[in-house]
């Protein structure tokens, strides 16, 4: 299972790499490391096996950031209505999204990041993801609220993108432009 001491920290060279993509019907090694992604998501918001390994709580997961430089990501995380939205996905790509923008008022965080940086965190507010599954079968998502910004944060991770490379430098609490809000 992952645990903290498998996740690679700001400054490592992997995280601003771009992934490559995942070659597809996917090696076994590569099927293994995509369930430890949403494992890992999973162990982290459960108290008992997040406090007994110290795991830090996650809603989302991309293989860079256990030094695998590869296009894999997992999202674990309840949308609206308390909808869940569970998804491992290969080679996940943003195919549309809205003019409008969205930002976390709690801004956001990142396991690869240990101290906080506040801040909005500019995002589309609705997306539609293409990816492929574990079974390898091609699924298209649309997606709104935390799971839109959390697959966006996870799709960055692929392409060398931290959360805060998106905040202002001059002023991190700047109101986005007609952008929704979310709680
Ligand atoms: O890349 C994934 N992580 O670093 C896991 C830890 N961060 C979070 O769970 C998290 C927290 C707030 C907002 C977003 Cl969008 C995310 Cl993703
Ligand atoms: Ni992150």
């Amino acid at each position: 299972m992952i645990t903290m001491d498998d996740i690679i920290r700001d400054g490592h060279p992997t995280l601003r790499k771009m992934a490559e993509e995942v070659v597809l019907p996917p090696s076994e090694e590569d099927k293994q490391i995509l369930n430890s992604l949403l494992e890992y998501v999973i162990n982290s918001q459960n108290s008992e096996i997040a406090e007994k390994y110290g795991l830090r709580p996650g809603i989302g997961l991309a293989a860079p950031q256990i030094n695998v430089s590869k296009r894999m990501i997992a999202v674990h995380v309840n949308g609206d209505r308390d909808e869940l939205i569970s998804y491992a996905l290969y080679n996940p790509k943003i195919i549309s999204h809205s003019v409008e923008k969205a930002y976390l008022k709690s801004g956001e965080g990142c396991l690869s990041v240990d101290e906080s940086i506040p801040g909005y965190v500019p995002r589309y507010a609705r997306v539609t993801v293409k990816g492929f599954n574990a079974d390898g079968k091609e699924v298209k998502i649309r997606l709104k609220g935390l799971p839109a910004i959390c697959f966006q944060h996870e799709i960055d991770h692929l392409n060398g993108i931290m959360f805060y490379d998106h905040i202002n430098k001059d002023n991190p609490f700047k109101p986005i432009e007609d952008a929704v809000e979310i709680d």
